[in-house]
């Protein structure tokens, strides 16, 4: 049998309410309707599946207050995390949100309904005082900037009537409710299973320890990673369960068990472990593994850590009696190379040689595409990770051109996209400012907002193929700082982003033009002519300042062909 669940019953929404599934449905369809955030849908799928067990919807104020001071529900169970619904006065007033009231809460990606809130209060939180007491009160905290400048003043509290699960379309069959999961295990004959936490790709020194924990406690693993919304800057969730798929079969024996939590973290290191843990027994688990510095988010500007390194072990110590689920704590995991092994850092005798790779410098390596040891992780987890992360050689990127008309930034540009296709390896896209402007903006002006909306595409295009692993050559006027910012901000995301200012004179441009549109700006039957009456910016920052009227096309070319070198996008292996 696996563990009985927080507060002795499993809050299984869905199930409860399916006799009643048509009814709430019409209902639904009439009520007014709050369309849910990422945040609020994650919160709302663990509501409803049970995994808040013994919540039964968002929290009222005396269970939020309970929670924030004391870590407790207002009928004295154990909960660290403030489940709130939070909304905007815009809100409150446009759907008449008060206490009684009953609304749809919807689904933003969808439009489907999936649950009816009966509305106990609306209250006013005092974000300072839930900064401070969970998450320590630092700013920089994301869950604090979260409550500063994205959740709501308000927050409302009440029971849910469960109407349909969310609609997944990817890794459904390894999204387990708690009641699957307790099936399963049950299935399985497993009565203790440790259960491990993860918003990161594991590696040995994980399969190592969660064994490790097996071993200990005689139990089997439930690997539980967070597929709902983790720190920002992680490694995706697409790929990460495909790593962990991949790391499945080197457990002995079936010996572990992968499950997917759509939770939404608040890196709120011990009262997140708290919370985790708790959830974790929702699911079944017997035991859970809490490790070093435990859904931590990291350093502030300033270096400082948010929590000590084992403060969520503290803090769930502080709780093992009541919590009913065993904590399983962990030192790191170091990797021994003169015995091959991995050992808990407390356990390595003093003088052993040691070896590590940061998740850091793990990261610097799949881009460059430096080696990744054995020892370190297992070759068929790296594949998974360098088919996400191609070396710098096949990742995309951007080579912006800016500058007066006719200042030979579409030459550069044509040139440019001769020689690397000539260099192969990658497709190469040619964004000349005419072709963008006939096929994209053909309704757009030549006002600041008509140009920066033109940016503004040209960037999203570009930031698209970039994505993709192209060579993408820009090459309009430009005119703008903030745009062309904006620019480089977007494709980033993505790629690396070169600024190259084409930096020829006006007089010259104007001079060697051929076309006559300079001649027809100064006569004013082109008006707004960028130099003649509209201004150009000189941009603040670039990678690469060019002048025709001193370097040939072909000099211009090589400088940014050796640009690229220099970073590795140009080498061919
Ligand atoms: N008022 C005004 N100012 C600047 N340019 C003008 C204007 N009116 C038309 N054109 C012609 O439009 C082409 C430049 O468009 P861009 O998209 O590069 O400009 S911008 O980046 O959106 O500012 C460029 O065309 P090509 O020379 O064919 O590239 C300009 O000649």
């Amino acid at each position: 049998m696996a563990n009985p669940p927080h507060g002795g019953e499993l809050k299984d929404l869905l199930a409860r309410d399916a006799p009643r599934h048509a009814e709430l449905s019409a209902e639904a369809e009439k009520l007014p309707a709050i369309v849910l955030s990422e945040r609020q849908l994650c919160d709302l799928e663990l509501i409803l599946s049970g995994g808040f067990s013994p919540l039964e919807g968002f929290m009222n104020e005396k269970d939020y207050n309970g929670v924030v001071e004391n870590n407790r529900l207002s009928d004295g169970n154990l909960f660290s995390m403030p489940i709130p619904l939070d909304v905007s006065k815009a809100q409150i007033e446009e759907l008449a949100i008060k206490p009684g009231a009953r609304l749809t809460l919807r689904d933003f990606r969808d439009d489907r309904n999936l649950a009816i809130i009966t509305v106990d209060d609306v209250y006013t939180p005092n974000k300072a005082n839930e900064a401070k007491k969970v998450f320590g009160g630092d700013p920089e905290h994301p869950a604090v900037k979260y409550l500063n400048e994205t959740a709501g003043a308000f927050y409302v509290g009440g029971k849910l009537d469960a109407i349909n699960r969310l609609e997944h379309y990817d890794y459904v069959a390894l999204r387990y409710t708690p009641a699957e999961l307790r099936l399963h295990f049950d299935k399985l004959g497993w009565s203790r299973v440790v259960a491990f936490q993860t918003r990161n790709p594991m590696h040995r020194a994980h399969r190592e320890l969660t064994v490790r924990a097996a071993r200990a406690r005689q139990a089997n693993v439930l690997i539980h990673p967070v597929v709902g919304l983790t720190k920002p800057g992680d490694i995706d969730h697409f790929t990460r369960v495909r790593v962990y798929q991949a790391l499945l079969p080197r457990y002995p024996n079936g010996m572990a068990v992968l499950g997917l939590l759509p939770l939404a973290m608040r890196m709120g290191g011990p009262r997140e472990a708290i919370w985790h843990a708790i959830i974790r027994k929702n699911f079944g688990a017997t035991h859970f593994i809490v490790g070093r510095d435990h859904a931590g988010p990291g350093k502030n500007s300033k270096g400082e850590e948010f929590y000590g390194p084992y403060d969520a072990q503290y803090a769930v110590e502080k709780y093992k009696d009541e919590l009913g689920i065993e904590v399983v704590p962990f030192q790191m995991m170091t990797y021994l190379p003169d015995s091959d092994e991995y050992r808990p850092k407390d356990e390595v005798p003093s003088g052993t040689r040691t070896l590590d790779i940061s998740g850091t410098e793990l990261r610097s390596r799949l881009r460059t595409g430096r080696d990744i040891p054995e020892w370190f992780s297992y070759p068929e987890v790296v594949k998974v990770l360098r088919e996400s992360h191609p070396p710098r050689h096949a990742q995309g990127f951007t080579v912006f051109l800016t500058g007066y008309q006719n200042s030979g930034k579409d030459a550069i540009a044509r040139a440019l996209h001769v020689t690397l296709n000539q260099q192969g390896g990658r497709s190469v896209s040619l964004l000349l400012g005419e072709t963008v402007r006939a096929e994209l903006s053909s309704e757009l002006g030549f006002s600041r907002a008509d140009r920066t909306r033109n940016i503004g595409r040209i960037a999203f295009v570009a930031s698209e193929l970039t994505r993709s692993g192209a060579a993408v050559i820009a090459a309009p006027i430009a005119p703008f700082e903030d745009a062309r910012v904006h620019a480089k901000e977007l494709v980033e995301k993505f790629g690396s982003f070169y600024l190259v200012h084409v930096a020829t004179s006006l007089e010259h441009s104007e001079k060697t033009d051929k076309r006559g549109i300079y001649a027809k700006a100064r006569s004013g039957e082109i008006k707004g002519f960028t130099g003649v009456d509209d201004p150009y910016e000189v941009p603040a920052k670039v990678n690469l300042t060019v002048d025709i009227e001193k370097t040939s096309v072909r000099s211009a070319v090589h400088q940014i062909v050796l640009m690229l070198e220099s970073e590795g996008l140009l080498d061919r292996l």
